[in-house]
């Protein structure tokens, strides 16, 4: 029976599924949360670089839900890299989402150009013995990069978030963050704009199961160990993505979802990618 939670490493528990919030803006971003979270969410995913943190802070208190119920992750958008920056970005995005702590605060990207993410991550690592933030971790950071926060700093991150899905496995970096107690976080885990949801493969298991081929992808996550953070506005769709602890993949279909790997890079190599 898969757990619903997960425990970081650093004994905070974390829901296993988040609802992403991205690109939503405005009005349709704090409707997106309010729903998501009455329909059962409770890890909500934003980040700076979204542009959408005040709505989402709005669609957290029109929900009602107590805040220690809820989990709330943001993440440091590329122009804030630096001590001084991170923490002055830290306020700022408090100060929008209207919180006074957040449970898990994310590098977005390393930005290896910069060579900044060290320090940076030293300010997330002050934040956190502040008590401002449950929980610390990075995105889009590659095992040279997770390498170099642990050996300069000696704290590991609890969550690495990065882009995968069936097409996209991302077998070498699963493995070696477990070695480290990094839980890894998909993002795009339904392979956003992609056909992932249409391939025969995954639609065959569907129908087998009786389950929508977005629950079956899902489904495949958790099996793995990952947690999940997919976005839909729909609240039909929010239920199928919540509703994937009824029933179990076998090894058969877990081997035949592993042949839809494409042996790609993601499309935002983290070694170049620069986000502001
Ligand atoms: N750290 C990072 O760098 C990144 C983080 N993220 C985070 O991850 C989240 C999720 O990733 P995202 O890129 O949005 O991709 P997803 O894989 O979650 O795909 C989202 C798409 O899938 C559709 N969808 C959702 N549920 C279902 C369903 N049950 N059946 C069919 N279609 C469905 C949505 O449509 P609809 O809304 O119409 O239902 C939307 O078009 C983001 O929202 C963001 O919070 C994303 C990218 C990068
Ligand atoms: O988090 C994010 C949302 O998706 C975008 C497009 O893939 C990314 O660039 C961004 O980092």
């Amino acid at each position: 029976m898969l757990s619903k939670t997960i425990t970081l490493n650093n004994g905070v528990t974390m829901p296993i599924i988040g609802s992403g919030t991205w690109p939503l803006l405005g009005n349709e971003c704090t409707q997106t949360v309010t729903t998501a979270i009455e329909q059962g969410f409770r890890l909500i995913d934003t980040a700076a670089r979204y542009g959408n943190e005040q709505a989402v802070g709005k669609g957290i208190k029109q929900s009602k839900v107590a805040r220690e119920e809820l989990f709330i992750t943001s993440k440091l958008r590329g122009s804030a890299h630096g001590y001084q920056k991170t923490i002055d970005a830290f306020y700022q995005t408090l100060k929008d989402l209207q919180l006074d702590y957040l449970d898990l605060y994310l590098i977005h990207w390393p930005l290896p150009s910069q060579n900044l993410y060290v320090e940076t991550w030293k300010a997330f690592i002050t934040l956190y013995n502040k008590g401002l933030i449950k929980a610390i971790g990075v995105s889009n950071f590659k095992i040279a990069h997770l390498s170099r926060i642990i050996d300069e700093t000696g704290i590991i991150p609890a969550v690495n978030q990065i882009q995968l899905s069936p097409y996209l496995p991302q077998q070498e970096t699963r493995l070696w963050m477990a070695k480290y107690n990094i839980v890894c976080q998909a993002w795009s885990p339904l392979g956003r704009g992609t056909d992932l949801l249409n391939t025969s493969i995954i639609t065959n298991i569907a129908a087998k199961h009786n389950k929508m081929p977005a629950q079956i992808v899902l489904r495949w996550h958790l099996q793995l160990g990952n947690s999940i953070i997919p976005k839909s506005s729909h609240p039909k769709r929010m239920q199928q993505n919540l509703n994937i602890f009824d029933f179990e993949l076998d090894k058969e279909d877990m081997v035949l979802i592993s042949t839809l790997d494409k042996h790609i890079k993601p499309k935002q190599d983290p070694d170049t990618y620069t986000e502001e």
